[in-house]
This record gives C-alpha cells, structure tokens and sequence, in this order.
C-alpha cells in the first residue's frame, strides 16, 4: 500500500497474561524474565533458577492473585490500557483525522506485529512510540524499544520513528496526580499523610547508570511540591522486590510497618510508576501493603487509583503527542 499522511501512536506496555491460570502465568511469566534488560544475570546462572525453581512454584501462587484482580474483560493493564488508548484516539481525532492509535505490549499480546498490522492497513509511514512507563527506566522503557527494533530486524523498509523518553516531569503529568490526590483527600473529607510508592528495580541498576530512581525522585518532589507538602507529610519508597540482592529502598512493606509507631496512622498510597491499574497495585498495594500497615497499628490506608482513563490522562497524552508530532503534522498540512 502507499504511504498515507497518518501518523501512528504506538503505546507500548509491560505486558499480562491472557488468563488467570497457572499455565498462562507461566508463559507470560517465562518470557518477561528471561529478558536481560529485567534479569541481568547470565544465562548459564539464570536459566536453571528461572526454569527449575520461579517457573515452578510462582504461577500457581501469582495465579491466585490474578484471579482476585480479573476483570470480565481480561487483565486489568489490558483492559484498562485500551479503555486509554480509545480515549487518546477520541481525544486526537477532536483535533486531527491524522492519527492512528494501537496498543502493544513488550511481552505476550497485543504484540508489537499486531499494531503493525494496524498502521499497515491505513499506510502509515511515521510511529510515534510511547512506552507507558512515566519514569525511564533500561527494565522497562529501553526494554520495550528492544522489542520494537528486534521486531523490524526483518524489515527490508521502516517508518520513521520518535522513541519518547518518559514523562515524570510533565506539567500536566504532575498536575493529574495532583488531581487525584486532592479529589481523594476532597471524598474521604480529610488530608492525610501522603506515601508515594513506586516500582523498584535492583540497586545494583541504579548503581550502574539506570536514571529510574532519580526520575522517581524528580515526580515525588514536583507533585509534594505542586500539593503544597512539608518533607514531613509525605514518603518516597519502593515496593515489588523479587529475588535476594537489594533493591531499590526504602522498601514499602518495612516503611508501611513502622509508621503507626512512628505516629502516621492515616495514609493515603499512590502509586506514580504505574500508568494504568495493575496486579501490582490492586493487589500488592491495596491489599498486601494494606494489611502490613493496619497490622502494625495504622488505622486509615486508602489507595489512589493509577491515571487510567481519566480525562486528566488523556489530556496528557494528547499533549505529548501532539507536542512530539508536530513536524509530521506540519509536512501533513504543507502537503
Ligand atoms: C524481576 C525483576 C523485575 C523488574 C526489574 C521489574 C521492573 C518493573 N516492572 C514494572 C511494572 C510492572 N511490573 C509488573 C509485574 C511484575 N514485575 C515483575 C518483576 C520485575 N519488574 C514480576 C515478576 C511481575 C509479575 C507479577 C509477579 O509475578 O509478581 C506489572 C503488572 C503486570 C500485570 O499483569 O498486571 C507492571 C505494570 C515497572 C514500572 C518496573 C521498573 C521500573
Ligand atoms: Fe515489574
Ligand atoms: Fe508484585
């Protein structure tokens, strides 16, 4: 087909199973770790661990946990992913017929080939790809790039491509999460401590060049900032550790349980990293991380729901792209 004048957005996420079952873990499970960007270890030590031991025993448990968070849809991240993306599409369409919005995850489906298929039937020439992820990181940002360039090794033409970065420190990214915060704090009729918890990744990463943790940092001190928050009404930590070494701290768990001791019995929890509603937070936030703190004495524990859908969200992602694409748009119009 000739190349038309659209533009392609391409939104890229982690990836889920496609079903709440042991097997179907497994699968989504098997590919995402063996990626090196996630585990950098080396295969000879890696893969009798990944096969022989996490394999085996955590699909049947995180199974469980899916069940828990399954929506009649699907997962949460692809569900909720998509109700953004056709959003995006409306939001765009109001200002342009140019653009062409897919979803595609790094692992598992929707595959990058299948929003291939998507622009190829309109002729895009020109894909603006924006991995979901607010804050950059090589585990996840750079990952997600690797999968759309191992995806055109084949490929004798390519489109032209903007790889966007991250966003933890768009104006409009802070003030959604603003929004939200005081929207929650508006409906449960107080302002309570704020514990802004993110996705770690091993130290050892940041250790080595990985921006993650600063860009977390950079989103925490903007939205503190943005709400008006002395140091001491709000804490920076990180949650999801998997395996021995050190991740990232401090660590949500062992943060969560010491501060009704320390006099912070009512808090609020957002979780920044998180573009879209996931396992991690509506399980491990909501649930396990509030279980920890009310066990330990706390007393209020309310999370705030990931920008999702929402039209602060979306605004966010019109603007980006918008702002990004606007050399494509105007080769469109001088057409
Ligand atoms: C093993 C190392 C892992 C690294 C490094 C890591 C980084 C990382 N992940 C996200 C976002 C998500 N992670 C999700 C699930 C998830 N993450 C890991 C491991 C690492 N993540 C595992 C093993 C799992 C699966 C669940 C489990 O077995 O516990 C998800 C949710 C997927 C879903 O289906 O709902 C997201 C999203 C970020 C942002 C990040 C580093 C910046
Ligand atoms: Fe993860
Ligand atoms: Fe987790």
């Amino acid at each position: 087909m000739e190349a038309s004048k659209k533009i392609g957005v391409l939104m890229m996420n982690l990836g889920t199973p496609e079903a709440p079952t042991p097997d179907a873990v497994r699968k989504y499970l098997k590919e995402f770790l063996s990626d090196r960007r996630v585990v950098d270890l080396t295969p000879i030590l890696w893969k009798p661990i990944l096969n022989g031991i996490i394999l085996n025993i955590r699909p049947k448990k995180v199974a469980k946990v899916y069940q828990q968070v399954w929506m009649d849809e699907g997962s949460p991240l692809f569900v909720l992913g998509n109700r953004l993306r056709d959003a995006v599409q409306v939001a765009l369409n109001e200002q342009s017929d140019d653009f062409v919005v897919a979803t595609a995850m790094t692992y598992g489906t929707p595959t990058v080939e299948d929003a291939a298929k998507t622009f190829r039937k309109v002729g895009v020439s020109r894909i603006f790809v924006i991995p979901m992820y607010p804050q950059f990181s090589g585990t996840t940002t750079a990952a997600a790039f690797d999968r759309l360039m191992n995806s055109l090794k084949k490929c004798p033409e390519w489109p032209a491509l903007n790889l966007y970065h991250d966003y933890a420190d768009h104006p409009l990214y802070i003030d959604a999460l603003a929004n939200s915060v005081t929207r929650q704090w508006k409906e449960q009729g107080e302002k309570r401590h704020l514990v802004l918890s993110y996705h770690g990744i091993p130290k050892r990463y940041v250790t080595n060049g990985d921006p993650y943790a600063r860009r977390c940092e950079k989103t925490s001190e903007l939205l503190a900032e943005k709400l008006g928050l002395n140091k001491d009404e709000w804490t920076h930590v990180y949650q999801s550790r998997f395996g021995r070494e050190e991740w990232l701290q401090p660590y949500a768990d062992k943060t969560l349980a010491t501060m009704p001791k320390q006099g912070i019995k009512r808090v609020n929890v957002i979780s920044p990293a998180f573009s879209i509603d996931c396992i991690e937070t509506l399980e491990e936030v909501t649930l396990e991380l509030g279980d920890e703190f009310k066990n330990a004495g706390g007393e209020a524990f309310d999370y705030i729901s990931a920008l999702n859908d929402s039209a602060d969200h979306v605004a966010l992602y019109k603007d980006i792209i918008l702002t990004n694409t606007v050399s494509w748009q105007n080769e469109i119009t001088s057409v």
